[in-house]
C-alpha cells in the first residue's frame, strides 16, 4: 500500500482502477479513469461543471455504483463491502452540509458512533473533542439546532460529524462554495492546520483553482466525461500544463497562482550587503514568493532581507521573486 510519511491513524489509500459510469439515460459520465490516492494525501478533483467530479466521489463511498472497474480502500475491493459498512469508515462532507435540522449539533456529530453503538459516554466525549478540533466550543454550540449557527459554524459541525468515527478517507464535495469569500478562506486555513494534524486520506471535489492550489497535495484536472487531463503538484499543475486542456483551465494569471505555491528558498538569495540590509522589509525563508512579492510591493523596496528563525539569511531582489512566477 503507498503510504506518504507521516499519513494519520489507520488512513487507507484508494486506487481507482479504469472505472466508468453510465447513467441509465446513456450519459457516459466517466469513461475510463484510473488514479490513486496515497494514504494521509490530500488530492483534489477540478474541473468544468458536468465533467463527472461528484460522480467520481460518490463511487468511492458508493452511494454511485461503478459500471465498470475497480475501487480500492487499501487492499479492499469497495464493490464486496457491504455499503452502509462501508460509509461509516468514510466521512463524508457536502456543500450544504446536510445537518439533520431538528437534531442539535452534538446529536448531529454523534450520528455515525450512535449507529456504531458507541456508549453514550464515549460518544459524548467524542462530540466534545471535534467539536473543539473545528474551534466550536461545546459547551455553547452542542445544544444549539443547525438553523442558529452562522454558513461557516454550519461547515465546521459538517466537517466535525464526518470525521467522528475517525474514517480512513473523507470525502468533501464543494465543501466550502456555500460560504463567502472571506469566510472561505479562514475555513480553508483551519482545515488545512486540522489536516496537519489528522493527515487523513481525502479526496475533495471544487471548482475554484484557488482552493485546489492552496488546499491539495495534488491535484486532478479532469474534462469531460471524468478524463484525467493532469495529476501533479499545484505547482507542476500551474508550471507545466500537461495539455491545452489544462492551460487553458489554468487560465492566464497562472504566474500568479504559482507564486503563491513556491516557497523562498536560499537558491534564489543574494549575499546581505555589509550593512546586514537595514532599513530593507523582511521575508520568512520558506514563506510564499507571492507573500514576499507583497512585502516587497508594499514597501516600494527593490529588495528584502530573508530571515530564518529571526536572523537574517540573504537579500532577495524583485527580480528574483517575480523569476519564480515564470512558466514553463
Ligand atoms: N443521475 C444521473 N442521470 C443521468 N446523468 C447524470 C446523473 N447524474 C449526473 N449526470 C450527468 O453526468 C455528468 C457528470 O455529472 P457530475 O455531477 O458528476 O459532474 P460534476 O463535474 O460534479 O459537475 P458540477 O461541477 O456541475 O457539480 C453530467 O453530464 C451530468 O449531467
Amino acid at each position: 500500500m503507498d503510504v506518504t510519511p507521516g499519513a494519520g491513524h489507520g488512513a487507507a489509500s484508494i486506487t481507482l482502477e479504469r472505472i466508468r459510469k453510465r447513467y441509465p439515460d446513456g450519459t457516459e459520465a466517466v469513461r475510463e479513469l484510473s488514479l490513486e490516492v496515497k494514504a494521509g494525501e490530500l488530492v483534489v478533483l477540478i474541473g468544468p461543471s458536468g465533467c463527472g467530479k461528484s460522480t467520481v466521489l460518490r463511487m468511492i463511498n458508493r452511494l454511485i455504483e461503478p459500471t465498470d472497474g475497480r475501487i480500492l480502500l487499501g487492499d479492499d475491493d469497495v464493490t464486496r463491502v457491504d455499503p452502509v459498512t462501508l460509509r461509516r469508515r468514510i466521512g463524508y462532507v457536502i456543500q450544504n452540509v446536510g445537518l439533520f435540522p431538528h437534531q442539535t449539533v452534538a446529536a448531529n456529530v454523534a450520528t455515525v458512533p450512535g449507529l456504531l453503538g458507541w456508549p453514550r459516554e464515549r460518544t459524548r466525549a467524542r462530540v466534545d473533542e471535534l467539536l473543539k478540533l473545528v474551534g466550536l466550543d461545546p459547551g455553547q454550540f452542542g445544544r444549539r439546532y443547525p438553523h442558529e449557527l452562522s454558513g461557516g459554524q454550519r461547515q465546521r459541525v459538517g466537517v466535525a460529524r464526518a470525521l467522528a468515527a475517525d474514517p480512513v478517507v473523507l470525502l468533501m464535495d464543494e465543501p466550502f462554495s456555500a460560504v463567502d469569500p472571506i469566510v472561505r478562506t479562514r475555513l480553508q486555513e483551519e482545515f488545512l492546520r486540522l489536516q496537519a494534524e489528522l493527515r487523513k486520506t481525502i479526496v475533495l471535489v471544487t471548482h475554484d483553482l484557488d482552493e485546489a492550489v492552496r488546499l491539495g497535495d495534488r491535484i486532478a484536472v479532469l474534462s469531460e466525461g471524468g478524463r484525467l487531463e493532469q495529476y501533479d503538484t499545484p505547482a507542476a499543475v500551474l508550471g507545466s500544463p500537461a495539455s491545452p486542456f489544462v492551460r487553458e483551465f489554468v487560465g492566464a494569471d497562472r504566474g500568479i497562482r504559482k507564486l503563491a505555491v513556491t516557497p523562498v528558498t536560499r537558491e534564489v538569495l543574494d549575499p546581505l550587503p555589509a550593512d546586514g540590509g537595514a532599513g530593507l522589509p523582511t521575508v520568512p525563508l520558506g514563506g510564499s514568493a507571492y507573500d514576499a512579492l507583497g512585502g516587497l510591493l508594499t514597501s516600494g523596496a527593490e529588495h528584502a532581507v530573508v530571515t530564518e528563525n529571526g536572523r537574517p539569511v540573504g537579500l532577495l531582489s524583485r527580480a528574483r521573486v517575480l523569476g519564480l512566477g515564470v512558466l514553463d
